[in-house]
This record gives C-alpha cells, sequence and structure tokens, in this order.
C-alpha cells in the first residue's frame, strides 16, 4: 500500500466512526456520551496511531506570516522540488534566484533516523523530528532570505529591502581595531550555548560615537552585512510612549540590529533626569505655586529613560535572541551613565577623525593605490589636522572617467592644507579670546 492508500483506508475507518458518533451525539442523554467520549477516544487512537499538528501559515493578532510554516515550508523545499507534482514557486534574494514548495494537498515524504514521514498538509511526528526541521528550515531561510531595513512610524515597523553595500573590508579604520570589533560579533553571533549557560539574554550593545562623518551609520550597514542581520532602524521620536516602545520591540525578529541613531537627540533622555529633579527642587521652595504638569515637548513622545532602559534590558529574555542593539552619538559626554553602562552597552566603540590607517583604506578602495610617493606628506598633514573620513572620502571621489588618482591626491593635499591654517587660525583665536576673558575675569 502507498501511504496515500494508506491513509485514505484509515480515512473511511475514521468517517464511519464520525458518521456513527454524528448519531450518538443526536439520540443519547449527555451523561452516557460523556462515558462514551471517553472510551471514543481510545477507541480511535488505537485504530488511527498517528498524532495530527497543524501549523497555520498566518498567525498572531496581526496575522503575520508564522515562522515555523516558513521554516517547514523551506525544510521541505528539496525534497518537494523532486517529488511534488505540484510546485509553488516563490522570488527571493531580490528577485535573483526562486524557492520551489509543494502546492496545498501535495505530499512529500522525508527520512529521519531511519522513520518515514508523510508530509501533506500537516501529518507529522512530534519531538527532535520538528526540531530538526526547524533548525534545517530556518538556516535555508537565513541564507535565502532578503535582509530587510525595518523603520517605525508610531508604533508601526515598515521595512524596505536592505542593500546597502558596506562592508568592513572598505570600512576605514586601524586594522587591529577592526579585527577586534569583527571578532567580537562573529563570537557573539556563534554564542547561543554560552549566553544560555550563563543565564543571559543572546544580546549584545554597542555605542559608536564620535564626529560627523566618521563612519557611525556605515559601521552599522556592515555589521548587518556581515552577520546577515535584518535592521530595524529606531526614530525615537516618532514613538509616543513606552508602551509604544515595547509593542515595537516585541516585533522584532531574531537576527537583527536595532540601531537608535544620534540618541542625544532622540530625546531629552538626560534632560528629564534632570528636569524632575529641578522640579522637585521648585516644589520644595513653593508647594502652593501652580505649574503646568507636562512640558510641551513630552507631549508628542513621552518615552522615558526608563522606558529606554526596560527596553534594553527588561524584556529582552523573554522575546528569543540573537539581537544587537547599536546606539551612535556625536556626543558621547552628553548621555546618561545608566544608558552606557557595561551590560547595555557592552562595547564601546570610537569613531574617530581620520588616521594614516584610516587613508590607506580609502585610498585602496577609492583609486586602487597601495602606495604613492605623495603618502608620506599625507601622512604628516593627516597627523597635524582633524578631518574626517567623510571629507577625505569626498575628494578621493573621481571627479572624471576614467578616474584620475593624481589629481584625487593633490586636491586632497590642498585640501589637508587648508584644513591645517583654518584650525590653526581658530586655535588663536579661542587662545585670545580665553586671555580676554580671563582678563575681564580679573578686572
Ligand atoms: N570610516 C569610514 N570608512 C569609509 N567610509 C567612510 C567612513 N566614514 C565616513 N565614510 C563615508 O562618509 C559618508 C558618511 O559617513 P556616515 O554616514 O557613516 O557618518 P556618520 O558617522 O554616521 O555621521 P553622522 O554622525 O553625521 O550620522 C559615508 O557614505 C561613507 O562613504
Ligand atoms: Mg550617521
Amino acid at each position: 500500500m502507498t501511504p496515500t492508500d494508506r491513509f485514505a483506508h484509515l480515512g473511511s475507518i475514521v468517517g464511519s466512526f464520525m458518521f456513527v458518533w454524528a448519531i450518538f451525539q443526536q439520540f443519547f442523554p449527555s451523561r452516557l456520551r460523556e462515558y462514551l467520549e471517553k472510551y471514543f477516544q481510545r477507541v480511535l487512537t488505537y485504530v488511527y496511531p498517528y498524532i495530527q499538528i497543524r501549523f497555520n501559515e498566518f498567525t498572531g493578532e496581526r496575522l503575520m506570516r508564522s515562522e515555523a510554516y516558513t521554516a517547514i515550508e523551506n525544510y521541505l523545499s528539496s525534497s518537494a522540488s523532486t517529488q511534488a507534482k505540484r510546485l509553488k514557486a516563490e522570488v527571493v534574494k531580490n528577485n535573483q534566484s526562486i524557492v520551489l514548495s509543494m502546492d496545498d494537498h501535495e505530499e512529500v515524504a522525508d527520512d529521519f533516523k531511519g522513520i518515514k514521514l508523510w508530509w501533506t498538509s500537516g501529518e507529522l511526528i512530534i519531538g527532535p523530528y520538528l526540531n530538526h526541521v526547524f533548525k534545517e528550515g530556518r538556516a535555508i531561510n537565513v541564507k535565502n532570505r532578503q535582509r530587510k531595513l525595518y523603520t517605525n512610524s508610531g508604533s508601526y515597523w515598515s521595512h524596505v529591502v536592505f542593500e546597502h553595500p558596506a562592508n568592513f573590508q572598505t570600512l576605514a579604520m586601524e586594522p587591529e581595531k577592526k579585527k577586534e570589533i569583527i571578532d567580537d560579533l562573529t563570537t557573539f553571533s556563534q554564542a547561543e550555548e554560552f549566553y544560555a549557560s550563563i543565564g543571559r539574554a543572546w544580546k549584545r550593545g554597542y555605542l559608536l560615537y564620535g564626529p560627523p562623518g566618521t563612519g557611525k551609520s556605515t559601521m552599522v550597514a556592515a555589521m548587518a552585512n556581515l552577520l546577515r542581520y535584518d535592521i530595524y532602524d529606531l526614530e525615537l521620536t516618532a514613538v509616543r510612549s513606552n508602551t509604544e516602545l515595547r509593542r515595537l520591540l516585541i516585533e522584532t525578529s531574531s537576527k537583527s540590529i536595532i540601531v537608535i541613531e544620534d540618541i542625544d537627540c532622540s530625546l531629552d533622555l538626560t534632560g528629564q533626569r534632570k528636569k524632575k529633579e529641578k522640579r522637585e527642587e521648585e516644589e520644595k521652595k513653593d508647594p502652593d505655586e501652580k505649574r503646568p504638569k507636562e512640558d510641551s515637548d513630552s507631549k508628542a513622545s513621552q518615552v522615558t529613560l526608563s522606558g529606554l532602559l526596560n527596553f534594553i534590558d527588561g524584556l529582552w529574555s523573554a522575546c528569543g535572541g540573537e539581537r544587537i542593539i547599536v546606539f551612535t552619538t556625536n556626543y558621547m559626554e552628553k548621555l546618561d551613565p545608566a544608558l552606557i553602562r557595561k551590560g547595555r552597552m557592552d562595547k564601546h566603540i570610537e569613531l574617530s577623525f581620520c588616521n594614516f590607517e584610516a587613508f590607506k583604506v580609502l585610498a585602496k578602495n577609492y583609486l586602487k593605490l597601495e602606495s604613492h610617493h605623495s603618502f608620506s606628506t599625507i601622512s604628516r598633514l593627516l597627523e597635524e589636522t582633524n578631518i574626517t573620513p567623510a571629507d577625505v572620502a569626498e575628494h578621493l571621489m573621481p571627479k572624471t572617467l576614467p578616474g584620475d588618482a593624481e589629481t584625487s591626491l593633490k586636491t586632497l593635499i590642498q585640501a589637508l592644507e587648508q584644513a591645517k591654517e583654518e584650525q590653526k587660525l581658530k586655535a588663536e583665536e579661542d587662545s585670545k579670546e580665553e586671555k580676554s576673558s580671563d582678563k575681564e575675569a580679573k578686572e
């Protein structure tokens, strides 16, 4: 008998039972029915020894596509393409490849540790086999999936395909520092069991700080590309309350980077505490005076520092693993120490002005040059000047086709000399101002 015949045979037995049962339900009093029901279940397990588990394709309050269903579909894709007659095709990876899965009511057989299993619309065995299916299916999913860049408007995420080409190779930075970050990231992504064994949620926080144009956003994209994670770009000012913030977090998926750019500007997180202290002080002084309860700006967003701290660590353990959270800021000193302590922001990475090591990476990327007679001049000028990698990159950008390395390097040297001159003048002015204010103070 083929599996289909066997199922059909069993199906007809069960069908007869069902028919008899329907008559029982109509004609027997409820107490007798309860009594018979118990035995009916026993008899049913005897003739039909299979367990049925149904995986709905869409689940949850908002009917999101079930991860389990997708994993199963992926897992069965290779057997489906050889065994099933009718297949469903889905285009993945930015229209570059096609994944086949079995169509409804098709049947596919699978072997697991010597046991034969059949998948139709849902007959299967539980236990290790399912774990095996999910693990394999998810791995295929990770490999195939089009990565996404999510942004929030209010408490809802919307997404576009994430296709940023940034990577660590092209990131201008000292090689040792770069290696350290790459090692840290890859160690994290492989440490599921370790995190479980030490009882910590599988997440890691990075704080990227430095002046504008030093590559903070570029590094976030490079991190996502290295680990093949999605990015959730959280716009805190659009989140109206702590509850909304929590909801957004719960909807993020595993294998993702949640990034809050310019955290110092996103919210008056440092101010909120200070404001409260100030208010308490004022109230002590004059308890009867009426004050507006809420500041006008806090009406728009009432996300608080404690709300954000809960967002980072409170709920993490409850909602699965493998998440990285990144804050970027231009002003590290503006941030509340509670926000960036170790355990929340585990690794603090400074992205700074362009030094010679970083320049060499840019020269290699933009001009395909490993060495040049002007490099020594540039090296000296870079030591004496603060210039961002973004500025250097702009000068190295070819202005004609094909690019002319010689001209690019010349304009860079000019720009460096000019910047050096400006910085010198500014320093002189600053010291003059300082002196005059000292004088005034003395007078
Ligand atoms: N370290 C770097 N390596 C390679 N390219 C860089 C680097 N820093 C800046 N760039 C170039 O400059 C541009 C701006 O960089 P990016 O947006 O990453 O800066 P940022 O630090 O996020 O700035 P901001 O603080 O203003 O957000 C990028 O498109 C990138 O091409
Ligand atoms: Mg940025």
